[in-house]
Protein backbone atom coordinates (compact mmCIF):
# COMPACT_ATOMS: atom_id res chain seq x y z
CA UNK A 1 0.00 0.00 0.00
CA UNK A 2 1.84 3.67 -0.77
CA UNK A 3 1.70 5.67 1.57
CA UNK A 4 -0.79 7.89 0.49
CA UNK A 5 -3.05 6.11 -1.24
CA UNK A 6 -4.99 8.01 -4.33
CA UNK A 7 -8.11 6.58 -6.67
CA UNK A 8 -7.77 7.08 -10.17
CA UNK A 9 -9.55 10.11 -10.19
CA UNK A 10 -7.23 11.92 -7.61
CA UNK A 11 -4.22 10.98 -10.00
CA UNK A 12 -5.62 12.39 -13.03
CA UNK A 13 -7.13 15.11 -11.36
CA UNK A 14 -3.90 16.01 -9.73
CA UNK A 15 -1.95 15.74 -12.65
CA UNK A 16 -4.14 18.69 -14.54
CA UNK A 17 -4.33 21.26 -11.42
CA UNK A 18 -2.68 24.65 -12.36
CA UNK A 19 -3.65 26.68 -9.58
CA UNK A 20 -7.01 26.47 -6.47
CA UNK A 21 -8.84 29.47 -5.80
CA UNK A 22 -9.77 30.31 -2.53
CA UNK A 23 -13.62 29.19 -2.99
CA UNK A 24 -11.95 25.73 -3.87
CA UNK A 25 -12.30 26.05 -7.43
CA UNK A 26 -9.73 24.65 -9.31
CA UNK A 27 -7.98 25.36 -12.71
CA UNK A 28 -7.25 22.85 -14.61
CA UNK A 29 -5.18 22.09 -17.91
CA UNK A 30 -6.79 20.62 -21.25
CA UNK A 31 -5.07 18.02 -23.27
CA UNK A 32 -7.93 17.84 -25.67
CA UNK A 33 -10.47 20.38 -26.14
CA UNK A 34 -13.02 18.21 -28.87
CA UNK A 35 -15.84 20.44 -30.60
CA UNK A 36 -19.23 19.44 -32.64
CA UNK A 37 -21.39 22.07 -34.55
CA UNK A 38 -22.59 23.35 -30.95
CA UNK A 39 -19.14 25.20 -30.55
CA UNK A 40 -20.56 27.86 -32.44
CA UNK A 41 -21.24 30.06 -29.72
CA UNK A 42 -18.16 30.02 -28.13
CA UNK A 43 -16.82 30.98 -31.35
CA UNK A 44 -18.62 33.41 -32.02
CA UNK A 45 -17.52 34.40 -28.42
CA UNK A 46 -14.06 34.80 -29.27
CA UNK A 47 -14.52 36.49 -32.37
CA UNK A 48 -16.30 39.25 -30.48
CA UNK A 49 -13.43 39.73 -28.01
CA UNK A 50 -10.86 39.40 -31.10
CA UNK A 51 -9.26 36.28 -29.21
CA UNK A 52 -7.54 33.73 -31.21
CA UNK A 53 -7.59 29.76 -30.06
CA UNK A 54 -4.83 29.26 -27.38
CA UNK A 55 -4.24 25.70 -28.34
CA UNK A 56 -5.32 24.77 -32.17
CA UNK A 57 -3.35 21.70 -31.97
CA UNK A 58 -5.20 20.55 -29.09
CA UNK A 59 -8.43 21.20 -30.37
CA UNK A 60 -10.45 18.67 -32.76
CA UNK A 61 -13.55 19.16 -34.80
CA UNK A 62 -16.19 16.93 -36.06
CA UNK A 63 -19.43 17.02 -37.40
CA UNK A 64 -22.20 15.31 -35.92
CA UNK A 65 -24.58 16.31 -34.31
CA UNK A 66 -26.45 17.78 -37.77
CA UNK A 67 -24.62 15.77 -39.64
CA UNK A 68 -27.18 14.38 -42.63
CA UNK A 69 -27.58 10.22 -42.74
CA UNK A 70 -28.23 10.67 -46.59
CA UNK A 71 -28.07 12.41 -49.25
CA UNK A 72 -25.04 14.21 -48.10
CA UNK A 73 -24.32 15.92 -51.10
CA UNK A 74 -27.75 18.06 -51.67
CA UNK A 75 -28.28 18.93 -48.17
CA UNK A 76 -32.50 20.34 -48.31
CA UNK A 77 -32.64 21.92 -44.71
CA UNK A 78 -30.44 25.07 -45.12
CA UNK A 79 -30.22 25.60 -41.35
CA UNK A 80 -28.34 21.97 -40.96
CA UNK A 81 -26.20 23.28 -44.19
CA UNK A 82 -25.48 26.11 -42.22
CA UNK A 83 -24.23 24.69 -38.75
CA UNK A 84 -22.37 21.86 -40.64
CA UNK A 85 -20.25 24.88 -42.60
CA UNK A 86 -19.98 27.25 -39.54
CA UNK A 87 -18.09 24.43 -37.71
CA UNK A 88 -16.04 23.91 -41.02
CA UNK A 89 -15.21 26.94 -41.15
CA UNK A 90 -14.94 28.27 -37.62
CA UNK A 91 -11.73 25.49 -37.38
CA UNK A 92 -10.41 26.14 -40.64
CA UNK A 93 -10.14 29.65 -39.52
CA UNK A 94 -8.00 29.13 -36.21
CA UNK A 95 -5.91 26.14 -37.76
CA UNK A 96 -7.92 23.70 -35.81
CA UNK A 97 -8.29 19.90 -37.60
CA UNK A 98 -11.66 19.10 -38.19
CA UNK A 99 -13.04 15.84 -39.61
CA UNK A 100 -15.68 17.65 -41.53
CA UNK A 101 -18.76 16.31 -43.51
CA UNK A 102 -16.40 14.62 -46.40
CA UNK A 103 -14.13 12.81 -44.15
CA UNK A 104 -14.18 9.67 -44.23
CA UNK A 105 -13.20 9.63 -40.13
CA UNK A 106 -16.29 11.52 -39.56
CA UNK A 107 -18.40 10.29 -36.57
CA UNK A 108 -20.06 10.98 -33.43
CA UNK A 109 -17.62 12.90 -31.51
CA UNK A 110 -17.75 10.10 -28.88
CA UNK A 111 -17.02 7.06 -31.01
CA UNK A 112 -14.03 9.41 -33.04
CA UNK A 113 -12.06 10.10 -30.19
CA UNK A 114 -11.20 6.89 -29.35
CA UNK A 115 -11.36 5.50 -32.48
CA UNK A 116 -8.83 8.34 -33.44
CA UNK A 117 -6.34 7.39 -30.29
CA UNK A 118 -6.83 10.73 -29.33
CA UNK A 119 -8.72 9.91 -26.12
CA UNK A 120 -6.00 8.38 -24.41
CA UNK A 121 -5.39 7.22 -20.53
CA UNK A 122 -4.76 9.93 -17.67
CA UNK A 123 -5.82 12.95 -20.93
CA UNK A 124 -8.40 15.35 -19.44
CA UNK A 125 -10.55 15.63 -22.07
CA UNK A 126 -13.50 18.23 -22.79
CA UNK A 127 -16.36 18.98 -25.18
CA UNK A 128 -19.49 20.83 -24.99
CA UNK A 129 -21.15 17.68 -24.51
CA UNK A 130 -22.74 16.42 -21.97
CA UNK A 131 -21.79 12.46 -22.91
CA UNK A 132 -17.75 13.20 -23.08
CA UNK A 133 -17.77 11.22 -19.69
CA UNK A 134 -17.30 8.35 -22.47
CA UNK A 135 -14.42 8.48 -22.55
CA UNK A 136 -13.44 7.84 -19.42
CA UNK A 137 -13.83 4.49 -19.86
CA UNK A 138 -9.78 5.15 -21.16
CA UNK A 139 -8.73 6.13 -17.64
CA UNK A 140 -8.88 9.54 -18.85
CA UNK A 141 -11.21 12.38 -17.18
CA UNK A 142 -13.70 13.20 -19.54
CA UNK A 143 -16.42 15.94 -18.56
CA UNK A 144 -19.04 18.35 -20.39
CA UNK A 145 -19.44 21.16 -20.46
CA UNK A 146 -21.29 24.51 -21.49
CA UNK A 147 -20.93 27.01 -24.57
CA UNK A 148 -19.30 30.24 -21.76
CA UNK A 149 -16.46 27.00 -20.31
CA UNK A 150 -16.03 26.19 -24.17
CA UNK A 151 -15.13 29.54 -25.03
CA UNK A 152 -12.62 29.04 -21.76
CA UNK A 153 -11.06 26.42 -22.70
CA UNK A 154 -10.69 27.56 -26.53
CA UNK A 155 -8.93 30.59 -25.42
CA UNK A 156 -7.33 29.55 -22.50
CA UNK A 157 -6.61 25.56 -22.68
CA UNK A 158 -7.58 25.39 -19.02
CA UNK A 159 -11.04 25.24 -17.01
CA UNK A 160 -12.29 25.93 -14.20
CA UNK A 161 -13.78 23.45 -11.93
CA UNK A 162 -15.08 22.30 -8.38
CA UNK A 163 -13.61 18.66 -7.77
CA UNK A 164 -16.58 15.93 -7.35
CA UNK A 165 -16.60 13.71 -4.87
CA UNK A 166 -15.43 10.43 -5.51
CA UNK A 167 -18.21 7.07 -5.71
CA UNK A 168 -17.29 3.53 -6.82
CA UNK A 169 -19.60 1.34 -8.62
CA UNK A 170 -18.67 -1.99 -8.13
CA UNK A 171 -19.87 -4.36 -9.74
CA UNK A 172 -19.34 -8.28 -8.59
CA UNK A 173 -20.46 -12.05 -10.74
CA UNK A 174 -20.94 -11.93 -14.04
CA UNK A 175 -23.50 -10.73 -16.36
CA UNK A 176 -25.48 -13.33 -17.50
CA UNK A 177 -26.06 -14.22 -21.21
CA UNK A 178 -27.14 -11.47 -23.61
CA UNK A 179 -27.38 -9.01 -20.61
CA UNK A 180 -24.71 -6.24 -21.74
CA UNK A 181 -23.18 -2.61 -20.48
CA UNK A 182 -26.16 -1.03 -21.37
CA UNK A 183 -28.82 -2.75 -19.31
CA UNK A 184 -26.10 -2.47 -16.43
CA UNK A 185 -25.80 1.05 -16.58
CA UNK A 186 -29.87 1.09 -17.03
CA UNK A 187 -30.44 -0.77 -13.95
CA UNK A 188 -27.73 1.55 -11.75
CA UNK A 189 -29.90 4.37 -12.41
CA UNK A 190 -32.83 2.91 -12.07
CA UNK A 191 -31.50 1.84 -8.48
CA UNK A 192 -29.73 5.17 -7.69
CA UNK A 193 -32.11 7.61 -9.63
CA UNK A 194 -31.24 9.98 -12.27
CA UNK A 195 -29.35 12.30 -9.97
CA UNK A 196 -28.01 9.54 -8.26
CA UNK A 197 -24.65 10.41 -8.30
CA UNK A 198 -25.15 14.14 -8.80
CA UNK A 199 -21.66 15.86 -8.02
CA UNK A 200 -19.67 12.56 -7.83
CA UNK A 201 -16.89 11.13 -10.16
CA UNK A 202 -17.65 7.90 -10.53
CA UNK A 203 -15.54 5.08 -11.05
CA UNK A 204 -16.97 1.67 -12.17
CA UNK A 205 -14.57 -1.38 -10.83
CA UNK A 206 -15.03 -5.15 -10.07
CA UNK A 207 -14.96 -8.22 -12.19
CA UNK A 208 -17.88 -7.74 -14.51
CA UNK A 209 -16.36 -3.88 -15.64
CA UNK A 210 -12.94 -5.71 -15.85
CA UNK A 211 -14.84 -8.29 -18.01
CA UNK A 212 -16.54 -5.53 -20.90
CA UNK A 213 -14.56 -5.38 -23.76
CA UNK A 214 -13.12 -1.06 -24.69
CA UNK A 215 -17.17 -1.05 -26.21
CA UNK A 216 -18.92 -1.60 -23.33
CA UNK A 217 -16.42 0.27 -20.61
CA UNK A 218 -17.57 3.00 -23.04
CA UNK A 219 -21.10 2.41 -22.81
CA UNK A 220 -21.09 2.33 -19.32
CA UNK A 221 -19.27 5.72 -18.98
CA UNK A 222 -21.77 7.31 -21.71
CA UNK A 223 -24.25 6.82 -19.45
CA UNK A 224 -22.76 7.76 -16.14
CA UNK A 225 -24.16 11.41 -16.90
CA UNK A 226 -28.00 9.79 -17.06
CA UNK A 227 -27.14 9.00 -13.48
CA UNK A 228 -26.12 13.10 -12.64
CA UNK A 229 -22.49 12.33 -12.22
CA UNK A 230 -19.94 14.80 -13.61
CA UNK A 231 -17.85 11.88 -15.01
CA UNK A 232 -17.26 8.07 -15.21
CA UNK A 233 -13.68 6.59 -14.94
CA UNK A 234 -12.30 2.88 -15.67
CA UNK A 235 -9.15 1.69 -14.67
CA UNK A 236 -6.60 1.12 -17.42
CA UNK A 237 -5.72 -2.45 -18.27
CA UNK A 238 -4.27 -4.53 -20.93
CA UNK A 239 -7.57 -4.61 -22.56
CA UNK A 240 -7.54 -0.56 -23.34
CA UNK A 241 -3.90 -0.49 -24.21
CA UNK A 242 -4.50 -3.62 -27.10
CA UNK A 243 -7.64 -1.29 -27.65
CA UNK A 244 -5.63 1.87 -28.39
CA UNK A 245 -2.59 0.32 -29.92
CA UNK A 246 -1.49 1.05 -33.59
CA UNK A 247 -4.94 4.24 -33.65
CA UNK A 248 -3.39 6.87 -35.98
CA UNK A 249 -2.74 9.15 -33.11
CA UNK A 250 -1.47 7.00 -30.86
CA UNK A 251 2.29 6.79 -29.76
CA UNK A 252 4.11 4.41 -31.58
CA UNK A 253 7.57 2.72 -30.78
CA UNK A 254 9.67 3.80 -27.47
CA UNK A 255 7.01 6.66 -26.35
CA UNK A 256 4.38 4.40 -26.67
CA UNK A 257 6.01 1.65 -24.46
CA UNK A 258 7.05 4.54 -21.95
CA UNK A 259 3.18 5.20 -22.17
CA UNK A 260 2.32 2.01 -21.53
CA UNK A 261 3.96 1.85 -18.59
CA UNK A 262 2.74 5.21 -17.35
CA UNK A 263 -0.63 4.47 -17.94
CA UNK A 264 -0.44 1.22 -15.96
CA UNK A 265 -0.08 3.44 -13.09
CA UNK A 266 -4.03 4.53 -13.73
CA UNK A 267 -6.00 2.42 -10.95
CA UNK A 268 -6.97 3.39 -7.88
CA UNK A 269 -4.23 2.46 -5.20
CA UNK A 270 -5.54 -0.39 -2.53
CA UNK A 271 -6.94 1.44 0.37
CA UNK A 272 -7.55 4.73 -1.15
CA UNK A 273 -11.07 5.93 -0.07
CA UNK A 274 -14.11 7.10 -2.29
CA UNK A 275 -16.76 9.51 -0.90
CA UNK A 276 -19.19 6.42 -1.76
CA UNK A 277 -19.33 3.28 -2.57
CA UNK A 278 -22.44 1.01 -4.08
CA UNK A 279 -21.93 -2.60 -4.96
CA UNK A 280 -24.29 -4.90 -7.42
CA UNK A 281 -24.55 -8.26 -8.53
CA UNK A 282 -23.75 -8.29 -12.14
CA UNK A 283 -25.95 -11.83 -11.97
CA UNK A 284 -29.14 -10.08 -11.02
CA UNK A 285 -29.21 -7.68 -14.25
CA UNK A 286 -31.33 -8.72 -16.73
CA UNK A 287 -32.01 -6.96 -19.95
CA UNK A 288 -33.84 -3.84 -18.92
CA UNK A 289 -35.72 -0.91 -20.99
CA UNK A 290 -37.45 2.54 -20.04
CA UNK A 291 -40.63 2.94 -19.98
CA UNK A 292 -41.10 6.57 -18.47
CA UNK A 293 -39.00 9.62 -19.71
CA UNK A 294 -36.29 9.81 -17.88
CA UNK A 295 -33.37 6.81 -18.11
CA UNK A 296 -33.88 6.24 -14.38
CA UNK A 297 -37.56 4.99 -15.31
CA UNK A 298 -36.15 1.45 -15.69
CA UNK A 299 -37.56 -2.03 -15.44
CA UNK A 300 -35.93 -5.83 -16.44
CA UNK A 301 -38.03 -6.72 -19.61
CA UNK A 302 -39.76 -9.35 -17.52
CA UNK A 303 -41.65 -6.48 -15.29
CA UNK A 304 -44.54 -4.79 -14.80
CA UNK A 305 -45.24 -1.51 -14.62
CA UNK A 306 -45.25 -0.02 -11.37
CA UNK A 307 -48.19 1.78 -9.65
CA UNK A 308 -48.19 5.11 -9.11
CA UNK A 309 -50.65 4.87 -6.77
CA UNK A 310 -48.30 2.89 -4.42
CA UNK A 311 -45.66 5.37 -5.00
CA UNK A 312 -44.84 8.59 -2.55
CA UNK A 313 -45.76 12.23 -3.35
CA UNK A 314 -43.70 13.69 -6.77
CA UNK A 315 -42.74 10.26 -7.61
CA UNK A 316 -45.97 9.41 -8.20
CA UNK A 317 -47.08 12.45 -10.38
CA UNK A 318 -43.95 11.90 -12.78
CA UNK A 319 -44.57 8.12 -12.73
CA UNK A 320 -48.32 9.09 -13.70
CA UNK A 321 -47.21 12.05 -16.32
CA UNK A 322 -44.65 9.72 -17.68
CA UNK A 323 -47.05 7.00 -18.27
CA UNK A 324 -49.30 9.30 -20.01
CA UNK A 325 -46.80 10.63 -22.16
CA UNK A 326 -45.63 7.43 -23.56
CA UNK A 327 -49.26 5.81 -23.17
CA UNK A 328 -48.81 3.00 -20.92
CA UNK A 329 -50.93 2.04 -18.16
CA UNK A 330 -50.12 1.17 -14.27
CA UNK A 331 -49.04 -2.34 -13.70
CA UNK A 332 -49.19 -3.27 -17.25
CA UNK A 333 -46.30 -5.80 -18.37
CA UNK A 334 -43.61 -4.21 -20.11
CA UNK A 335 -42.66 -7.23 -22.47
CA UNK A 336 -45.46 -7.31 -25.63
CA UNK A 337 -45.66 -3.35 -25.98
CA UNK A 338 -45.98 -3.00 -29.73
CA UNK A 339 -43.42 -0.59 -31.07
CA UNK A 340 -43.74 1.31 -34.10
CA UNK A 341 -39.90 1.83 -35.51
CA UNK A 342 -36.89 1.21 -34.03
CA UNK A 343 -33.12 2.76 -34.06
CA UNK A 344 -29.90 1.63 -33.89
CA UNK A 345 -26.71 3.87 -33.27
CA UNK A 346 -25.55 7.02 -31.30
CA UNK A 347 -22.54 7.42 -29.31
CA UNK A 348 -23.83 4.60 -26.56
CA UNK A 349 -24.28 2.29 -28.84
CA UNK A 350 -23.17 2.42 -32.42
CA UNK A 351 -19.80 0.91 -32.05
CA UNK A 352 -19.17 -2.00 -34.32
CA UNK A 353 -19.60 -4.53 -31.38
CA UNK A 354 -22.70 -3.21 -30.65
CA UNK A 355 -23.42 -3.64 -34.86
CA UNK A 356 -22.52 -7.32 -34.63
CA UNK A 357 -24.92 -8.06 -32.08
CA UNK A 358 -27.78 -6.29 -32.96
CA UNK A 359 -27.03 -8.39 -36.83
CA UNK A 360 -26.72 -11.52 -34.42
CA UNK A 361 -30.22 -11.31 -33.62
CA UNK A 362 -31.13 -9.95 -36.78
CA UNK A 363 -29.65 -12.81 -39.58
CA UNK A 364 -32.35 -14.61 -41.05
CA UNK A 365 -35.26 -12.48 -39.75
CA UNK A 366 -36.96 -9.98 -40.71
CA UNK A 367 -38.01 -6.41 -39.17
CA UNK A 368 -41.54 -6.40 -38.29
CA UNK A 369 -41.48 -2.70 -38.21
CA UNK A 370 -39.45 0.15 -39.98
CA UNK A 371 -36.16 1.66 -38.65
CA UNK A 372 -32.84 2.68 -38.92
CA UNK A 373 -29.52 1.82 -38.64
CA UNK A 374 -26.90 4.85 -38.54
CA UNK A 375 -23.21 3.78 -37.34
CA UNK A 376 -21.49 6.04 -34.83
CA UNK A 377 -18.91 6.77 -37.41
CA UNK A 378 -17.94 6.18 -40.65
CA UNK A 379 -15.17 3.83 -40.33
CA UNK A 380 -17.23 1.49 -38.27
CA UNK A 381 -20.03 2.08 -41.16
CA UNK A 382 -16.91 0.76 -43.82
CA UNK A 383 -16.07 -2.06 -40.81
CA UNK A 384 -19.79 -3.37 -40.55
CA UNK A 385 -20.07 -3.29 -44.48
CA UNK A 386 -16.34 -5.16 -44.76
CA UNK A 387 -18.05 -8.16 -42.84
CA UNK A 388 -21.78 -7.85 -44.54
CA UNK A 389 -23.40 -6.69 -41.49
CA UNK A 390 -25.16 -4.00 -43.34
CA UNK A 391 -26.89 -6.78 -45.10
CA UNK A 392 -27.99 -8.25 -42.37
CA UNK A 393 -30.07 -5.23 -41.39
CA UNK A 394 -31.21 -3.97 -45.03
CA UNK A 395 -32.42 -7.69 -45.67
CA UNK A 396 -34.25 -7.59 -42.11
CA UNK A 397 -35.90 -4.77 -43.98
CA UNK A 398 -33.98 -1.64 -41.76
CA UNK A 399 -32.21 1.27 -43.31
CA UNK A 400 -28.71 1.35 -43.59
CA UNK A 401 -27.45 4.84 -43.30
CA UNK A 402 -24.53 7.40 -42.61
CA UNK A 403 -22.52 7.93 -39.36
CA UNK A 404 -23.79 10.58 -37.22
CA UNK A 405 -26.50 11.43 -34.01
CA UNK A 406 -29.18 10.95 -35.83
CA UNK A 407 -32.53 9.92 -34.27
CA UNK A 408 -30.98 9.93 -31.10
CA UNK A 409 -31.65 13.86 -30.48
CA UNK A 410 -32.87 14.63 -34.55
CA UNK A 411 -31.09 17.50 -35.27
CA UNK A 412 -30.36 16.07 -38.68
CA UNK A 413 -34.18 16.03 -39.19
CA UNK A 414 -34.25 11.99 -38.21
CA UNK A 415 -37.25 12.26 -36.47
CA UNK A 416 -39.47 10.00 -34.68
CA UNK A 417 -43.17 10.77 -35.59
CA UNK A 418 -45.57 12.58 -33.09
CA UNK A 419 -46.99 9.55 -30.88
CA UNK A 420 -44.74 6.87 -32.22
CA UNK A 421 -43.05 4.67 -30.07
CA UNK A 422 -39.45 4.06 -31.14
CA UNK A 423 -36.70 0.61 -29.72
CA UNK A 424 -33.75 3.04 -29.30
CA UNK A 425 -30.20 2.48 -28.37
CA UNK A 426 -29.86 5.77 -27.36
CA UNK A 427 -28.96 6.88 -24.41
CA UNK A 428 -32.19 9.52 -23.49
CA UNK A 429 -35.76 9.49 -23.24
CA UNK A 430 -36.87 12.63 -22.32
CA UNK A 431 -40.22 14.01 -23.84
CA UNK A 432 -39.69 15.19 -27.56
CA UNK A 433 -36.34 13.68 -27.72
CA UNK A 434 -36.88 12.28 -31.10
CA UNK A 435 -39.35 14.54 -31.74
CA UNK A 436 -42.59 16.08 -30.76
CA UNK A 437 -44.43 13.67 -29.00
CA UNK A 438 -42.09 10.82 -29.58
CA UNK A 439 -42.14 7.93 -27.55
CA UNK A 440 -38.56 6.32 -26.75
CA UNK A 441 -37.85 3.24 -24.85
CA UNK A 442 -34.22 2.84 -24.24
CA UNK A 443 -32.50 -0.43 -23.83
CA UNK A 444 -29.01 -2.21 -25.45
CA UNK A 445 -28.95 -2.89 -29.02
CA UNK A 446 -29.48 -6.29 -28.93
CA UNK A 447 -32.87 -5.77 -27.91
CA UNK A 448 -34.07 -2.83 -29.93
CA UNK A 449 -32.95 -5.88 -32.59
CA UNK A 450 -35.35 -7.96 -30.52
CA UNK A 451 -38.15 -5.39 -30.64
CA UNK A 452 -37.45 -5.12 -34.40
CA UNK A 453 -37.81 -8.95 -34.69
CA UNK A 454 -41.28 -9.44 -32.75
CA UNK A 455 -42.43 -5.99 -33.06
CA UNK A 456 -42.64 -5.84 -29.56
CA UNK A 457 -40.57 -4.78 -26.47
CA UNK A 458 -38.99 -8.48 -25.99
CA UNK A 459 -36.73 -10.12 -23.78
CA UNK A 460 -33.87 -10.82 -26.37
CA UNK A 461 -32.09 -13.83 -24.13
CA UNK A 462 -34.23 -16.52 -26.32
CA UNK A 463 -33.29 -14.99 -29.38
CA UNK A 464 -30.13 -14.84 -29.37
CA UNK A 465 -29.45 -18.34 -27.98
CA UNK A 466 -26.61 -19.80 -29.64
CA UNK A 467 -25.83 -17.28 -32.19
CA UNK A 468 -23.53 -15.29 -30.19
C1 LIG B 1 -26.41 19.01 -28.39
C2 LIG B 1 -25.49 18.58 -27.27
C3 LIG B 1 -24.87 19.76 -26.64
C4 LIG B 1 -26.20 17.63 -26.33
C5 LIG B 1 -25.40 17.28 -25.08
O1 LIG B 1 -24.85 18.11 -24.39
O2 LIG B 1 -25.32 16.16 -24.70
C6 LIG B 1 -26.51 16.34 -27.07
O3 LIG B 1 -25.36 15.71 -27.51
C7 LIG B 1 -27.33 15.41 -26.23
O4 LIG B 1 -27.04 14.23 -26.18
O5 LIG B 1 -28.31 15.86 -25.63
S1 LIG C 1 -25.30 10.52 -30.23
FE1 LIG C 1 -26.89 11.44 -28.99
S2 LIG C 1 -26.09 11.46 -26.92
FE2 LIG C 1 -24.38 11.15 -28.30
S3 LIG C 1 -23.54 13.17 -28.63
FE3 LIG C 1 -24.99 12.74 -30.28
S4 LIG C 1 -26.93 13.59 -29.56
FE4 LIG C 1 -25.60 13.46 -27.78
Amino acid sequence: MSAHPRTLFDKVWDAHEVLRREDGASLLWVDRHLVHEGSHHAFAKLAERGLPVAEPALTIGVVDHYAPTRNRDRIGDPDIARMIRTLEENTARHGIRCFGMRDPRQGIVHVMGPEQGLTLPGLLINCGDSHTSTHGAFGALAFGIGATEVAHVLATQTIWQKRPKTMRITVTGQLGPSVTAKDLALSWIAELGADGARGHAIEYAGPVVRALSMEGRMTLCNLSIEGGARCGMIATDDVTFAYIEGRPYAPTGAVWDAAVTDWRALTTDEGAVFDREVTLDGAAIAPTVTWGTSPEEALPITASLPDPAKLQGGRADQARAAMDYMGLTPGQRIEGTPVDQVFIGSCTNGRIEDLRMAAAVLAGRKSRVPGLVSPGSALIKAQAEQEGLDRIFTEAGLDWVAAGCSMCVGMNGDLVAPGKRCASSTNRNFKGRQGRGARTHLMSPAMVAAAAVTGTLTDVRPLLEGRM
